[in-house]
Formats: C-alpha cells, structure tokens, sequence
C-alpha cells in the first residue's frame, strides 16, 4: 500500500521538481531544442513547462497568448525569454528562427489550423490530445510532418509511462492468455471545475467528453488489444442540456476481429481491465500513475499478485524524452505513430456517429500546400 508520504514525494518530483535522469550528461556539443508554446493553456506547466526544466536538451524560449499581459505573465512566472501576444501573437512565435520546437495546447478545434502553420514553419509539433476535430485533419498533419521531415507527436502521454508498458507486457507475455475483452474508464465528477465557457462544452472548438476524457480509454484498450476495432457495437452520450451535440459522458461497447475487446466506461474510474482467457490483469490509474497506480494480475486458479512499475518521472516526463529523442535522431523508448493517430481519430467519429451525436466540425482553415 501506498503511503501518503510517498504519493507526496511523487507529486512533488513529477509536478513540482521534476529530479534529472541519473548518467545522462547535458549535450554542450549541440544548442538546446528551443520550446514555444501556442497559447497560455492550463495543460501547459504540468504538461511541458515542468517536464521541459528537467530535460537538458530543451529550453523553455517563448509563448504567446491572445492577449499580451497573459503571454508576458506566464512567460516571467515560468522563465521563458520571450513571449509574444495579440491577434497575430501565434504566427509572430511560429515565424521566430530560433524555435525548433512547437508544443500546441490550443481547443482541440484549432489543432490542425496551428499545426499545420507550425509544421509549415518547420517546426517540430508535441500536439495535443485528441490530435484533431476529425481523422481527415489527423492525417494531413501527419502527411505535411512527413513531408516536411518534422516530427509530430500526439501527446497521448501515459503510452510513455512504464506502468501501462508493463500491463501490456504480461497480456503480450501469453502469462493469461489471449484476451476475451477489455474495460477502460476515464470519468470525472465535474466539481464546478468545468464551466459553461470551458472549451470542453464548446462544439465549435471540438468539445465533448469523448473528445476530452473518452479518447484515452479508446486509445488504452487498442494499445492493449494490439488492434482496432472492427465495429461499435453500441455508443450512448449523455448530452449537455445547453448544447446536447456535446457529450457530457460517453459509454461504448465495441467489437474486435480477434476475441471480443470492448470499451466499456463506467463512472467514476481511471482504470483499465483486461479479461483474458487464463486470467485478468487490472491496471487502477493508467493517465496519472505517477501519483499512484496498481497493477493486479490474477491468473485463474493462482495467486493473485499486485506490481507497480518503478515510477519517478510522470507520464509528460517520458512523454518528452521520447519526443527529444526522436528528434534527435535516436530511438525512443517507445512511440505513438501516425496511423495508432489516426486510427483513434477514426474510431472516436466512430462512437459519436453510433451515439448519434456526429463528428465534431471539420476546421474550415484551408492549408496552403492542402488538397
Ligand atoms: N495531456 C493532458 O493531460 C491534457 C490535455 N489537454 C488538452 O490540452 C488542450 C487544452 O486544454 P486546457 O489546457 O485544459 O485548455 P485551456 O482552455 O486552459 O487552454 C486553451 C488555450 O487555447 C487558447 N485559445 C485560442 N483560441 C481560443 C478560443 N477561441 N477559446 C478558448 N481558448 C482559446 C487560449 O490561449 P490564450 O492564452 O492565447 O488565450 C487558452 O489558453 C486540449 O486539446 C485538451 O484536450 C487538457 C488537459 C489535460
Ligand atoms: O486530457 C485530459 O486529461 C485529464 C482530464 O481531466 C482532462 O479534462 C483532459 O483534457
């Protein structure tokens, strides 16, 4: 069992003072990759600006916000040299020669407008989760990435972490047999944290639960199942009175072409479940298992065992040495493709045209070199 004290030690190395890799020596040899960020979001400190001043290859140089008093705040309060603001501050930042790397925290509806500029300023991307509005926009980001020879990452940041590693480890190691099905949750009670204006509750911004939280259970239980679906079999959203093309909560059951996985959230969870044919494994906290998670694997007529993987960066930390290695030209400890992108792009479209709702609206931005 966890103590208190432990779950603070992690909080505080995670989101607070992230410790530096043991027997990695900063590179003096080659300039750090220098970070910019698209807007003043609050994902961005715990998401990169933490993770980045542990890193010693980047550096945190510039952000711009909408407004500049808000771009030079943030830029003072988490040491970044420069900022920059106003109705052009997101293009002045991707027009500045000194920025390798773009980190797009923006509505999930302004992903592929900003993305696609960044890219097209020859920046490397960590963008931000769900990739896009639409599949469509999730594979002409990655098609322009390639062309381009650029680096575009979905931060689908608890893929990095060791603990979900080791889930899908013992499910690949034949230990409990194949797989029979799969339950993942990501729910939250609101608590008043989420308003009206949250850019969650805005249809036009690519809002709605299964854009939000849904994505991840959707991506753990392919990630898992080491396939895509072959069909919903169902999807029920539950809608938001003042817009009810917004889901508020999202339940889908689906089928695969090997056994039978399914994506089955209940509320309120953050946990992943795989019924295999000798066995189950449970993972508690698959998105933050910095701050405490479990790993239980009961094999049938065994004994049931609980693992915990060695935890001391979180999930964004790894997340980042994984992107600065690949841009460095080394191999990443493991990785997020285009097509693992677009597949869940595709399958969250899937589950909202099952539950009635429809996809969110494509972006109307109409990219230069886009056909
Ligand atoms: N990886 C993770 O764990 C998490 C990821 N996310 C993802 O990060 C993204 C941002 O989420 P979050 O930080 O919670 O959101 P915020 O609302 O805090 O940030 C969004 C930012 O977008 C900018 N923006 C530009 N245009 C608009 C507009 N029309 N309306 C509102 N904001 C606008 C604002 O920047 P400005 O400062 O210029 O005004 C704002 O700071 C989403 O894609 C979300 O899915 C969110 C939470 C956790
Ligand atoms: O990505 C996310 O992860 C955690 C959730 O609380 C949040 O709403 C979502 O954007």
């Amino acid at each position: 069992m966890s103590s208190v004290f432990g779950v603070f030690k992690r909080v505080y190395a995670a989101f607070i003072s992230p410790p530096r890799p043991p027997n990695v020596e900063d590179n003096n040899a080659s300039p750090p990759l220098r970070i910019g960020i698209l807007g003043a979001a609050a994902i961005a400190p715990p998401a990169l600006v933490l993770p980045a001043k542990s890193h010693p290859e980047v550096e945190l140089y510039a952000i711009a916000a909408r407004n500049i008093s808000r771009a030079e705040n943030f830029a003072k309060k988490h040491g970044f040299k420069k900022w920059y603001g106003g109705k052009d501050g997101y293009q002045v930042l991707l027009n500045d020669p000194a920025i390798d790397i773009v980190y797009n925290p923006l509505p999930n509806g302004l992903h592929y407008e900003w993305t696609m500029k960044a890219l097209a300023a020859g920046k490397h991307v960590l963008l931000e989760k769900p990739s896009g509005n639409t599949a469509e926009e999730t594979r002409r980001m990655f098609s322009l990435a390639d062309q381009k020879g650029l680096v575009l990452l979905e931060a689908f940041h608890y893929r990095f972490h060791p603990a979900i590693q080791r889930v899908r480890a013992i499910i690949d190691s034949g230990e409990l047999g194949a797989i029979k099905e799969v339950n993942a949750t990501l729910a939250f009670p609101n608590l008043g944290l989420i308003g009206n204006n949250d850019i969650r509750m805005n249809y036009d911004l690519g809002g709605g639960a299964m854009m939000d939280c849904g994505c991840y259970p959707l991506s753990c239980v392919r990630y898992l199942a080491f396939d895509n679906p072959s069909a919903v079999i169902s999807a029920t959203a539950v809608r938001y009175p003042r817009d009810p093309r917004i889901d508020t909560g999202t339940t889908a059951k689906l089928t695969f072409a090997s056994p039978t996985p399914g994506f089955l959230p209940r509320w309120p969870e953050i946990s992943v479940r795989a019924i295999c044919e000798r066995g189950s494994i449970e993972m508690f906290n698959f998105v933050m298992p910095v701050i405490y998670h479990s790993i239980t694997v009961a094999p049938d007529g065994g004994v049931t065992r609980t693992e915990k993987a060695e935890e001391w960066w979180s999930t964004y930390r790894y997340q980042l040495e994984a992107f600065v290695d690949k841009i460095k030209g080394r191999t990443p400890q493991t990785w997020m493709s285009a097509e693992d992108s677009i597949a869940n792009m595709e399958w969250v479209e899937k589950i909202y045209e099952e539950s009635g709702l429809g996809s969110r609206p494509q972006s109307t931005y109409v990219h230069p070199t886009a056909s």
